[in-house]
């Protein structure tokens, strides 16, 4: 690398917020090209900060998923709103989703309001435009500017990565020079295990729907290579609150249990890039959202509250 390359490199720490389903997720996932957030079509299901590092030959951008900012209706609630406002703090670029299809409303008002107590540069991302009209983003873009002072306001696809690219282009260019934080075929500063069992909890929320709560942890207990062969073994654990849960969870005669397995392992054999052999538990435990200790084995960043 050439000394002006250096020097003209550019890096940075972005985040991404919006309401709940917005398609942060999606986002970061078309971004860095690899299946890092947990996606589903119900609300909440981000709970922790993945972090995705976009690297090309003259930027790095670090990407910062964040919960869903809300109005906090309980103690997660609480939890996701304080690494939400953390976040908005220590970041160079405020990445603001909203969605093409839904007008602007109390839900906007309430984060751009947190938007004005940082002095951090927001773009306001308007995601979804393949399910509206051209012209009606229009009305949206204005009823957003006479809101607040965004930096940008790119309309995007998430979904099919429409403009997105330029989306990245105007992100690099508000960048500083910088140097490459992360090595370049890094998409995430989590361990497997980490991604692993957010792959399982998102098969759980899937087949079970409205079943079962966002309440749910899935513990990896091992995650082994086998020697000499192209096999990973894991022992994971998914833990639910109440003994009726575990009957969902596990289904007739083993049914549902055995489909997220199914599910869960086609998607880590092609995280992992060899063959899984996946066994999973289910198991009650009442309150483990209030154990510190355990939130620790579960993935959680305990440093934050
Ligand atoms: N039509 C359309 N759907 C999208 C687009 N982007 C995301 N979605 C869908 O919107 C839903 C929610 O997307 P997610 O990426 O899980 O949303 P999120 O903001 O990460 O949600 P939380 O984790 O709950 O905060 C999913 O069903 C996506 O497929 C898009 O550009 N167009």
């Amino acid at each position: 690398m050439s000394k002006q390359h250096e020097i003209e490199h550019k890096s940075g720490f972005v985040s991404l917020i919006g309401r709940p389903n917005v398609g942060k997720s999606t986002l970061l996932n078309r971004v860095i090209g690899q299946k890092v957030a947990i996606m589903s079509d119900k609300p909440q299901t981000t709970r922790n900060k993945i972090q995705g590092v976009f690297t090309d030959s003259d930027a790095q951008v670090v990407f910062i998923d964040t919960p869903g900012i809300h109005k906090p209706k309980h103690k997660l609630g609480d939890f996701m709103m304080k690494v939400a406002k953390d976040t908005l703090k220590e970041v160079d670029i405020i990445l603001y989703l909203v969605e093409a299809n839904e007008a602007f409303g109390p839900g906007e008002q309430y984060i751009i309001n947190r938007l004005k107590e940082t002095s951090t540069p927001a773009f306001l991302i308007i995601n979804k435009i393949d399910l509206v009209h051209p012209e009606e983003l229009l009305g949206l873009i204005d009823s957003y500017r006479s809101k607040h002072d965004f930096q940008e306001i790119i309309p995007i696809s998430a979904l099919s990565g429409n403009n997105v690219p330029v989306l990245l282009e105007q992100i690099k260019s508000h960048l500083e020079v910088g140097p490459q934080y992360y090595p370049a075929d890094q998409v995430t500063d989590h361990p497997e295990r980490f991604i692993v069992a957010e792959l399982i909890r998102e098969k759980v929320l899937q087949l079970t729907r409205e079943e079962i709560p966002h309440s749910i942890a899935v513990a990896i207990e091992t995650m082994k290579k086998r020697e000499h062969k192209d096999m990973v073994d894991i022992q994971a654990t998914i833990i639910v609150e109440r003994s009726s849960q575990k009957g969902i969870v596990i289904g007739k005669q083993g049914a549902l249990l055995k489909e997220v397995g199914r599910l869960a392992r086609a998607d880590i054999e092609a995280l992992l890039g060899s063959k899984v052999y996946l066994e999973l538990w289910v198991k009650v435990e009442k309150d483990w959202r209030n154990k510190p200790a355990q939130l620790r084995d579960f993935g959680f960043r305990t440093d934050e509250y």
